[in-house]
């Protein structure tokens, strides 16, 4: 019995992924095109994705926000979990890594339920807010650049609707933010941020120990 959140050593997260992990086959198939790319690091963890797709159908989200598609995981595993009618607005910048991520959407039959927008979030989010879209989602995935996390969750506190989430990827940093001497502009950001949503009046929040870290913030 233990009274706090155990460490996963490699033989207990493969027993965890053992009686945890319901991945389809598109899903992972996706998975293992994807560890052929250099930045392969970057697509959330199965786990994360299946915890994800559990939440989004737990508060019956309808309309959704991506900042980051990459290959499509993430997206594909929102997608999936949305309602037929569902929607989900996909930020990207990059056109060779969103062509594997269509092409996973295409076959997976999801392709109508995502609109990718390929340009800077921070102008995908503005226009959307300037468009009358604010208080309007019901989900928010943030997993882009490190630089711009602050203003993201801040647009994405002004999109989501009160009682929706915001998702936010790799609050722990592979543990940098809780070593002191680590100081690199990305480890700031994301430890500044962490200690900014810890006291924001704004939102509940839990933040989940899974992959790089998870933290859920809930608008008020
Ligand atoms: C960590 S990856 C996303 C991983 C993805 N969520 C998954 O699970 O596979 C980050 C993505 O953010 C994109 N990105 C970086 N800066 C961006 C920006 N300013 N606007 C939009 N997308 C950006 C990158 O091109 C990259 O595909």
């Amino acid at each position: 019995m233990a009274n706090q959140t155990l460490g996963l050593d490699r033989q207990f997260y493969s027993y965890y992924q053992s009686i945890c992990l319901r991945e389809s086959p598109i899903l992972a198939q996706l998975r293992q095109e994807t560890a052929s790319q250099p930045l392969a690091v970057m697509q959330i963890a199965p786990e994360q994705g299946q915890f994800m797709a559990f939440l989004v159908q737990a508060i019956g989200a309808k309309k959704a926000l991506e900042i980051g598609v990459f290959t499509g995981y993430s997206a594909l595993v929102v997608a999936l979990a949305l309602p037929p009618q569902g929607k989900l607005i996909a930020c990207d910048l990059r056109e060779e890594y969103t062509s594997i991520a269509r092409r996973y959407w295409q076959q997976a039959g999801v392709a109508d339920k995502i609109d990718l927008r390929i340009a800077p979030a921070l102008e995908t989010l503005d226009q959307l807010i300037a468009g009358g879209e604010s208080n309007s989602f019901d989900f928010v995935f943030i997993d882009a650049d490190k630089s711009n996390y602050d203003c993201y969750y801040e647009q994405a506190l002004q999109l989501v609707r009160s009682g929706g989430i915001i998702a936010i990827d790799n609050v722990f940093w592979s543990g940098r933010v809780a070593t002191a001497d680590s100081n690199d502009n990305r480890t700031k950001i994301i430890r500044s941020l962490n200690a900014k949503i810890q006291q924001d009046e704004r939102v509940n929040i839990s933040i989940i120990p899974i992959g790089d870290g998870l933290t859920l913030a809930m608008k008020k």
